[in-house]
């Protein structure tokens, strides 16, 4: 081509294709803004629930459309500006109101299961190794709630939760109850060529009486959770695995013996930690700790106030205090919300006398899941 020769203009189709890259590139700072302005949403809705606030915020709302709609000089309609920032607003409410909540994990565990029983499937979940991780998510901000195990029908406290709820501040702001149905797991779906048994030391414990009659042989091995016992039974052939149905399916085991818990009406009560503290239900636990200095007389007076205000205690626990000169520290729930007349009265008469005394959590109480009611009921 001589330099005289002009290049052929562009066809309509080269000039599209043009813009087209244009908007593609666009298209994609655009995205990297949205998701900017969404994790800043997200922060709001975390902030917003510690804060009890609510997630909409209409007025707020208007004033971002009105601003833009000052700002656009008219290039934009009043009502474009509205219905695309309407859609973004619904994108980041949709996200403030799905709360995160930190579990025992890996996926398949009954804390999870109960994480999802008590916040919907939309829950962020967040699966931790230990029950240190999930006290310390939720204590750097990490997450917004957590759910840790409390007490087995069986087995009864878990220790390391109560001195882990001692250590931590973690407000305790609801309970689930779950019906615990343990199986033996394999990779194979029998027991050949499986010479042990991976489960939470708890799995291992209530399910005692069935390993020995039907399965004396197998070293039984504890290990961090039942999601962890399955996911490790699925990569080595030689191991079984105590879980839940869903860790079977999660892990793609097969199911060697259902139901094999010792006491068919095995349930676990689970605490929710983090959040706002709820309104009084009329059915409602309180949490408390303490650690009498003088054991004998500061326990018959808390004995003696709740007798005298009719308030029942439904869980008591007992732990070393790991403190100097401080035996034990106590955990009692009473029946009744914190903020009731008559659990405030009584309150009011403890604090002075009961030495260290903290009040962990006031929430409604849990209703056993339909599994438990019916085994309760009948077989
Ligand atoms: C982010 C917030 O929450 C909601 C979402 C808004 C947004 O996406 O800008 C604005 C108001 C609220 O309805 C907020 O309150 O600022």
């Amino acid at each position: 081509m001589t330099p005289l020769e002009l290049a052929p203009p562009p066809t309509v189709d080269d000039a599209i294709a043009a813009c087209r890259t244009r908007i593609d590139s666009i298209d994609a700072d655009l995205l990297a803004l949205i998701v900017q302005r969404v994790e800043c949403a997200t922060e709001i809705g975390r902030l917003k629930r510690r804060g009890g606030l609510p997630v909409y915020h209409p007025a707020r709302e208007s004033s971002i459309i009105a601003n833009l709609c000052a700002r656009s000089h008219g290039a934009l309609r009043d009502d474009h500006v509205a219905s695309i920032w309407g859609a973004l607003f619904s994108a980041s409410r949709a996200l403030q109101g799905a709360p995160s909540a930190a579990f025992l994990g890996p996926a398949g565990t009954f804390t999870e299961a109960a994480t999802r029983q008590f916040f919907g499937d939309a829950v962020r979940t967040d699966a931790r190794e230990t029950l240190e991780g999930v006290f310390a998510a939720l204590s750097e901000g990490e997450t917004e709630f957590a759910v840790v195990p409390i007490e087995n029908s069986t087995e009864g406290t878990i220790t390391r939760t109560v001195d882990l709820l001692a250590q931590h501040a973690a407000p305790i702001t609801g309970e689930i109850e779950q019906a615990i149905v343990h199986c033996l797991l394999s990779a194979s779906g029998s027991l050949e060529g499986v010479d042990c048994v991976l489960a939470h030391e708890q799995a291992l414990a209530q399910c005692r009486g069935w390993l020995d009659a039907h399965a004396p042989r197998l070293r039984r091995i504890a290990v961090s959770s039942n999601g962890a016992a399955a996911r490790e039974a699925a990569e080595h052939g030689h191991c079984a695995a105590i879980a839940g149905e869903p860790a079977a399916l999660r892990y793609r085991l097969r199911i060697v013996a259902r139901a094999i818990q010792d006491d068919p009406n095995n349930y676990t009560r689970f605490l929710v930690l983090g959040g706002p503290s709820p309104e009084p239900t009329g059915n409602d636990r309180t949490s408390l700790s303490f650690a009498p200095s003088d054991g004998t007389d500061e326990l018959a007076h808390l004995f003696g106030v709740l007798a005298q205000r009719q308030i029942d205690v439904l869980w008591l626990a007992v732990r070393p205090a790991r403190a100097a000169g401080l035996p034990y520290r106590y955990f009692a729930d009473l029946h009744g919300h914190a903020s009731d007349p008559h659990v405030r009265a009584a309150l009011d008469d403890l604090a002075p006398t009961l030495s260290g005394l903290r009040v962990l959590g006031a929430y409604p109480r849990a209703r056993l899941t339909d599994a438990v009611c019916r085994s309760s009921s009948g077989h």
